[in-house]
């Protein structure tokens, strides 16, 4: 029963204190009274759904095709429903199908993009090497790569692996993501009492990481329009000032410069936190988990070996793809989507939804319901058939489906796999002596992450040698005692 002015906040604030985790709530709820969970959150409408089918219904569905107006989410594109992820109407329509032209044209879901996934994994396993036995922080060890990938297709720019400029954005846009939740939190509910309380709601904070992100957007932008060719567009962002240039003049301008400046931003928020949480979480499961990681050892030695790894090689490597979908499964790391909106009164099972109520999809639960056999373990088996061919299951969705299915998917698919290999090609992955095993618990946010933790990346020793003891050998100097590491050759045509 919600209570006046605050509806189901104060039960909202109860749970979560038992439990933790906001999408845990809803899960708990979603069980107790049914798949069309409603609540009201103080002034908003929200609707929690629960289901593959109910689910694949809203995706489906024009008329749940909205995007929230709340306080929060347009707070982050200067108070107006423009760019892509929090637009929607015509001219989300027209910004996305744009935006993923232009993507295409400058190498997305092309050979090039895999070029450019490949260098990145080069200098990863480049600086790797130079740590090589020593325990390495991994929260923010995919942060400069994955932006470096996307930013290299929109805005031609790569960034060096210690560049502190990109870690203060991949700083920034990872707290940006950990400030409230999917929801929208205390300051989407109440938003006049950012004006009374701006630090506790977040507001103050979410509008200094939101300036900061545009400041370094804005800079990008101004070196591009003093640097453009408007016959030789180099990158995504060059494509969008040639189409602004062109359509200057009429009334109706397809994009302006906040709305660049905003799809911009989608990208960076959009495509980071996503794929880097799910890369550490992968990495956090081989870890813990010895056999999962030998098993990826064997594929990768029986049908790579050591040459350079190739997107090509995913039809031969089920288990290292199965890898992959059981991380994204058991992690989910977008726990409840990106939020919906009615745009019209509409009817869902038995329910009328009322325009302008807000719909989260209960991801999370989809993939870790009991639909799944033991779903708390991570058995990748569980995606390949009885004979040996990856399975698709109805209740798997980790991008959503519909016309508002994630762009990023084939990125995002193309970096695991190729992170993945890179690493377990040269490395084997181990928590650092003394350190506890990582936790499989997440931190809650707009996307989940991993807890922090460490992992000692080793040389693959040659079959039959002990690990090369940390214990040093006295002298002058220390040095390490005599060990052996295979050094495979590799080959990749960017040194
Ligand atoms: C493991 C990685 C990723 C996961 C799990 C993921 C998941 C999702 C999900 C669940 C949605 C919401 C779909 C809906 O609203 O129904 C979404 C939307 C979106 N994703 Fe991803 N994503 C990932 C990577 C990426 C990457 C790399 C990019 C960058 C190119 C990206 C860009 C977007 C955008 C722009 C949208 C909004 C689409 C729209 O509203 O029309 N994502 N993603």
């Amino acid at each position: 029963m919600p209570l006046p002015i605050i509806g189901n906040l104060f039960s909202v604030w109860l749970n979560l204190r038992r439990l933790k985790y906001h999408h845990v709530v809803w899960q708990e709820w979603s069980r107790q009274y049914g798949e069309v969970l409603g609540l009201q959150l103080g002034c908003i409408n929200l609707v929690v759904v629960s289901g593959a089918d109910r689910i694949k219904e809203v995706l489906s569905r024009e008329v749940f095709n909205g995007r929230p107006d709340g306080f929060f989410y347009t707070l982050r594109s200067f108070g107006k429903k423009i760019g892509i992820v929090f637009a929607d109407g015509p001219s989300w329509n027209s910004t996305r199908r744009v935006a993923l032209k232009y993507l295409k044209t400058f190498g997305y879901g092309t050979a090039s993009m895999e070029a450019l996934i490949t260098e990145e994994c080069s200098e990863l396993i480049k600086l790797r090497m130079q740590d090589a036995g020593e325990p390495i922080e991994m929260d923010h060890m995919f942060d400069i790569p994955v932006v470096n990938i996307l930013w290299r297709i929109v805005a031609g720019k790569r960034y060096d692996l210690k560049d502190d400029r990109l870690r203060k954005i991949c700083y920034l846009i990872k707290r940006s993501f950990k400030v409230v939740d999917m929801s929208g939190g205390i300051i989407n509910f109440f938003p006049y009492l950012r004006h009374i309380i701006p630090g506790y709601t977040g507001y103050r904070e979410l509008k200094e990481l939101h300036h900061s992100m545009y400041m370094f957007i804005k800079n990008v932008i101004r070196e591009h329009e003093s640097t453009i060719k408007y016959d030789k567009p180099r990158d995504v962002i060059d494509a969008f000032l040639i189409e602004m240039a062109e359509n200057k003049d009429r009334s109706a301008a397809t994009v302006t410069d906040a709305e660049l400046q905003v799809v911009c931003l989608d990208l960076l928020q959009a495509g980071m936190e996503t794929v880097s949480n799910t890369a550490v979480f992968l990495a956090l499961h081989c870890m813990r988990d010895e056999d999962v990681q030998m098993r990826l050892h064997r594929e990768i030695d029986d049908v790579i070996g050591e040459r350079v790894p190739q997107l090509a090689d995913r039809g031969r490597m089920v288990y290292t793809e199965a890898v992959i979908l059981e991380a994204l499964r058991i992690s989910s790391v977008a726990a409840v989507g990106i939020p919906h909106m009615a745009v019209q009164d509409a009817q869902l099972g038995s329910y009328i939804i009322p325009r302008g109520t807000f719909i989260l999809l209960a991801l999370h639960d989809l993939h870790n319901g009991p639909q799944w056999e033991d779903p708390h373990l991570f058995n990748p088996e569980r995606f390949i058939s009885n004979s040996g061919k990856l399975i698709s299951p109805d209740s798997f969705l980790p991008f959503g489906c519909g016309r508002r299915r994630c762009i990023g998917e084939a990125l995002a698919r193309s970096e695991l796999f190729l992170f993945l290999t890179h690493l377990l090609q040269s490395f084997h992955l181990e928590t650092p002596p003394g350190d506890p095993q990582p936790s499989t618990d997440p931190v809650n946010g707009v996307t989940l992450s991993a807890k922090p933790f460490r992992a000692s990346f080793h040389l693959e020793t040659p079959p039959g040698d002990p690990q090369p003891s940390t214990d040093p050998v006295n002298g002058v100097t220390l040095s390490a005692k005599p060990f052996r590491a295979v050094f495979k050759p590799r080959a990749t045509g960017f040194n």
